[in-house]
């Protein structure tokens, strides 16, 4: 099952993708084109797609969203000034002819960060109520500690077959 990890630069997306693999905080530094790795949960295999956040890299996610079966999107909770752009970017994916199919997860990430926004705080900002036609569900979670991954994972885990 092909998943793609989202978001701006610095949520959080690659220290999430190997906590997956390896249950480590790994260290990072800004992603350039992509990471992929295969995680297994319960017998089923995730291929999952990390691509960078940067500006100048968002125009070519795109490439990447053929046959996707997820997208996970990943949120700094503590970035308000920026929600504004992962909003745009969320609604433009789930227009786009090849995403028409897939579920998407939002990780409200580094939730240990001292005034933080909350999942329902996101939720509500992002308008998620308002989507339709897309499965989505959102998770807070915090990547160094790996709290709130395995809901997010098991979310996935439960969305297959339902199909
Ligand atoms: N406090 C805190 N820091 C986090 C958390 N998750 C990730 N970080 C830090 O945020 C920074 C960016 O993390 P990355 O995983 O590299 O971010 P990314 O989304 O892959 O960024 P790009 O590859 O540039 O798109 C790193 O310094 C991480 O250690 C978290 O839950 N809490
Ligand atoms: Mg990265």
């Amino acid at each position: 099952h092909k998943v793609i990890i989202v978001g701006l630069d610095n949520a959080g997306k690659t220290t999430i993708l190997y906590q997956f693999l390896m249950n480590e905080v790994v260290h990072t530094s800004p992603t350039i084109g992509s990471n992929v790795e295969e995680i297994v949960v319960k017998n089923t295999h995730f291929l999952m797609w990390d691509i960078g956040g940067q500006e100048s890299l968002r125009s070519s996610w795109n490439t990447y969203y053929s046959n996707t079966e997820f997208i996970i999107l990943v949120v700094d909770s503590i970035d308000r000034e920026r929600l504004s752009i992962t909003k745009e970017e969320l609604y433009r994916m789930l227009a786009h002819e090849d995403l028409r199919k897939a579920a998407v997860l939002i990780f409200a990430n580094k939730q240990d960060m001292k005034g933080c926004m909350t999942a329902a705080e996101i939720s509500a900002y992002l308008t998620l109520s308002s989507i339709k036609d897309h499965p989505w569900h959102i998770q807070s979670c915090c990547a160094l500690t790996g709290e709130g991954l395995c809901q997010g994972l098991e979310w996935m885990t439960s969305r297959i077959g339902v199909r």
